[in-house]
């Protein structure tokens, strides 16, 4: 399957709101089902990643009901958790199966674990490691390193875990075992990574404390259900703002988004770069600030993006390597080896994809070096099964010469079921 887009000659104006954070409608569902009674959750994503986690708490026997963005679970907690009678497909979902894993790390039964091609690539010793060390038993291909794996988990210990990498999954995996340990369980996070975890679980009536880089959880706790919105998703709404700042004359507001700042290094970055962007916060929803963002048609310059910027931004890298290439000068990405390790080597398929497409990006290990005012002609470009280059290559193509052809479009229903639809929207003739 292919799809060709071309947006040359369109400016991108107008409201928008999109779709729930991926992030927190994960986690809305993990806390809900970790919970006794009810739980409703509102505009709710329901992109392929996060039906991948509803799916794995029906088959612990969760009673979990979606309609539409509208999710209610009926759960009598985590102790009623049913040994699961088939294989949990997680899909291509890393969210799910890292997090997921620190939660049957914590369940005295068996389940046996697959993902999709991408994901079965992707480590998941980060978190076996930290939920072995607390006493859960996992094995697995390479050396347990990798899906398919199986689990049995039981009574854990608490551990004092200093992070290895710089993940957000990690962290709310041991975080989630911790809630199943004896004692107090700590994660030490030396560069700060998305806290939807700790912001979320104060929702469901949990307690969890944070010392600098210390976060700290007690075993136990008694978690009740209850009813929340989730955000508009700013990784969502990059794109927008990315097309924005490329086509001329465009101008949008993006309404009822998440402004979490473990996820607004793209606003901080792109001011650095020059955009034209303003951001208010309207409200809070929990713990979660959320308001709006609008954008203006920009000249960019290149920057160096790097050090504690990297996890505010990881999601956002192919849209920033896109911008840069249009930026006036030079952009070095640097210290984010950690996107070798998503749905595709983002590095890899970053540098492959512009290239393609015209531009000027050299590979460097742990990032890239894009050089700006490129000539963006078009083409043939894959999504490689990755639904952010997907979007990436869309965007691009506000300011390709000839049009864009983008092979395996439909991994993009992973984080943004309509995002065509959406994009179309706020395209405007010029
Ligand atoms: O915790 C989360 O919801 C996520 C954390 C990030 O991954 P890492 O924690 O592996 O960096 C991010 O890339 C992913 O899209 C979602
Ligand atoms: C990396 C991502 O997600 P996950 O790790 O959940 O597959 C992403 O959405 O860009």
């Amino acid at each position: 399957m292919k799809k060709t887009i071309h947006l040359k000659d369109m400016a991108l104006k107008g409201d928008i709101k999109v779709p729930g954070d991926k992030s927190m409608s994960h986690r809305a569902v993990i806390f809900g089902a970790l919970s006794t009674g009810k739980t409703v959750i509102h505009d709710f994503l329901s992109g392929e990643d996060c039906l991948r986690t509803i799916k794995a708490f029906q088959q612990m026997g969760v009673d979990v009901h979606q309609d539409g963005q509208t999710v209610t679970i009926d759960s009598k907690g985590a102790h009623y958790f049913t040994e699961p009678h088939d294989t949990i497909h997680f899909g291509n979902s890393g969210t799910t199966a890292r997090l997921l894993l620190g939660v049957l790390a914590g369940r005295p039964f068996h389940s046996v674990l697959t993902g999709d091609d991408s994901l079965s690539k992707r480590p998941m010793d980060r978190v076996t490691m930290p939920i072995q060390q607390m006493g859960a038993r996992t094995d697995g291909r390479s050396n347990g390193r990798q899906l398919p794996m199986s689990i049995r988990g039981g009574t854990l210990s608490p551990i004092e875990y200093e992070l290895p990498v710089n993940s957000a999954q990690v962290k709310s995996a041991v975080l989630l075992a911790g809630l199943f340990a004896n004692g107090i369980t700590t994660v030490i996070e030396p560069i700060p990574t998305r806290d939807h975890t700790e912001r979320m679980i104060k929702a469901f009536g949990g307690k969890i404390d944070r010392l600098n880089h210390r976060i700290s959880i007690n075993g136990h706790q008694s978690l009740q259900g209850t009813e929340l919105s989730i955000p508009g998703d700013i990784s969502s709404a990059s794109f927008y703002i990315a097309g924005t700042l490329l086509a001329e004359h465009s101008d949008i507001t993006i309404a009822e988004v998440g402004l979490n700042p473990t996820r607004t290094g793209i606003i901080d970055v792109l001011e650095e770069m020059g955009a034209d962007i303003q951001v208010e916060t309207t409200k809070y929803i929990g713990d979660e600030p959320v308001g709006s963002i609008h954008v203006q048609s920009s000249n960019l310059k290149g920057i160096t993006i790097s050090g504690n910027m990297i996890p505010r931004v990881i999601d956002e890298i192919p849209l920033l390597a896109l911008l840069a290439t249009q930026a006036e000068g030079e952009t070095l990405i640097k210290d984010a080896k950690e996107l070798r390790f998503k749905e595709t080597d983002r590095i890899k398929t970053i540098v492959q994809v512009l290239n393609t497409l015209g531009a000027n990006v050299i590979e460097l290990e742990d990032g890239m070096k894009i050089k700006g005012r490129a000539k963006l002609q078009g083409g043939t470009v894959s999504s490689y099964g990755d639904h952010r280059i997907g979007m990436m290559e869309a965007i691009a193509s506000l300011i390709t010469n000839e049009a864009v052809e983008i092979e395996n479009p439909n991994c993009i229903s992973i984080s943004y079921p309509n995002f065509f639809e959406d994009l179309q929207n706020l395209s405007r003739p010029l």
